[in-house]
């Protein structure tokens, strides 16, 4: 475990903060999740234990190792439960005015020399880092989605970050035997400045017709050997943080090349955001996935 580091809040109880909470747990650290909704929470928990148990299925894990990583994770919708924490993580919604607004809230529970790490995909962290009550121990911790499955992790210091916080970011990732890499404070940071347009430009594709959805998905799957095709990644993500990432890079870049596309655009102001809501290229409502257009 990373030094000084034995108990974690979680904020945001969605697929990443669902994975962050799994791989801490694993790793013998005392997990704390937070959500402003009690059944999310519930869900949650539900999700975690289904991920560890295929992970025991698979001999990834032991059933014991299993059973002490639940014992580990605790779950409320009180942000109060953060007093205790050495670490909080934030994972809500890629919305900065909603992290912001939360950052507000938690600082002053906080302990005064906590870390607080966000997972934004996109957001710059030193502006993040400015509507803390402490910039030189907040840094961008951004994990990639399956948590448990990806090696992954994407550190990110802001302007004023100190070395002894990215230090300790750094021993924690490690601890969790996940691999840590550095980017610098831009928009997007590595993976998404290049993933995500590649995602956009999928959906262009299918804007202009050239290709239906599982056309786009199966010439990437078995003509790149992408394990997932754009359009079911993009799906897999949530295109409402795919959108928010893209508006990001268009404004912080300011180049027309990261123009989202709007047909994805259209897709979020449906509420079809992919499988979180049931629907967004496909329609997972069913047995199987089918395309939606
Ligand atoms: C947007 C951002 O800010 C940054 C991002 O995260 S970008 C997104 C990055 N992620 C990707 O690109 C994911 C691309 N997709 C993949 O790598 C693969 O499709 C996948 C790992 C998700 C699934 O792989 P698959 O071979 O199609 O399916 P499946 O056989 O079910 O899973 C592979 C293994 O992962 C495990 N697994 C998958 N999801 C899991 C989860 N949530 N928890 C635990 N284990 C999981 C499975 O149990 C399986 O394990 P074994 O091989 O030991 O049996
Ligand atoms: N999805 C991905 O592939 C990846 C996402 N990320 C980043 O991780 C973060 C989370 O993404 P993801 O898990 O996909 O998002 P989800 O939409 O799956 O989950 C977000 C969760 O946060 C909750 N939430 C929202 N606002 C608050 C709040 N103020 N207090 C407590 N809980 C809140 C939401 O609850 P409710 O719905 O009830 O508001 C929801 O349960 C985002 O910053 C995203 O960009 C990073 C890497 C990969």
């Amino acid at each position: 475990m990373a030094d000084n580091i034995k108990r974690i809040g979680v904020v945001g109880a969605g697929a990443m903060g669902c994975g962050v909470a799994h791989v801490c747990a694993v790793a013998g650290y005392d997990v704390h999740l937070i959500d402003s909704e009690r059944e999310q929470i519930e869900r949650a928990l539900a999700t975690i234990n289904g991920n560890l148990a295929r992970q025991v299925n698979s001999g990834k894990l032991t059933d014991d190792a299993r059973k002490k990583a639940l014992a580990l994770i605790s779950g409320s919708t009180d942000l109060q439960d953060l007093a205790s924490v050495d670490m909080a993580i934030e994972a809500i919604t890629e919305d900065e005015a909603a992290k912001r607004a939360l950052y507000a809230k938690i600082c002053p529970i906080l302990k005064p020399e906590a870390l607080l790490a966000t997972n934004t995909s996109a957001f710059s962290i030193t502006r993040l880092a400015a509507a803390t009550d402490r910039p030189e121990r907040f840094m961008g911790v951004h994990f990639m989605n399956p948590v448990p499955v990806m090696e992954l992790v994407e550190l990110v210091r802001g302007i004023a970050t100190e070395e002894v916080t990215f230090e300790t970011a750094k021993d924690f990732v490690r601890s969790l035997g996940k691999t840590p890499t550095v980017s610098e404070d831009f928009p997007a940071f590595i993976v998404n400045r290049i993933l995500l347009p590649m995602i956009n430009e999928a959906i262009y594709v299918l804007y202009e017709g050239v290709g239906s959805v599982d056309a786009i998905d199966v010439a990437m799957k078995l003509g790149a050997r992408h394990p997932m095709g754009p359009l079911e990644l993009a799906d897999f993500i949530g295109l409402d943080t795919c959108l928010a990432g893209m508006q990001l890079l268009h404004e912080g870049l300011a180049d027309n090349k990261y123009r989202p596309c709007p047909l994805l655009v259209k897709y979020v102001d449906a509420g079809w955001l992919g499988r979180k809501s049931g629907r967004g290229f496909y329609d997972y409502r069913g047995e199987e996935p089918v395309p939606t257009r």
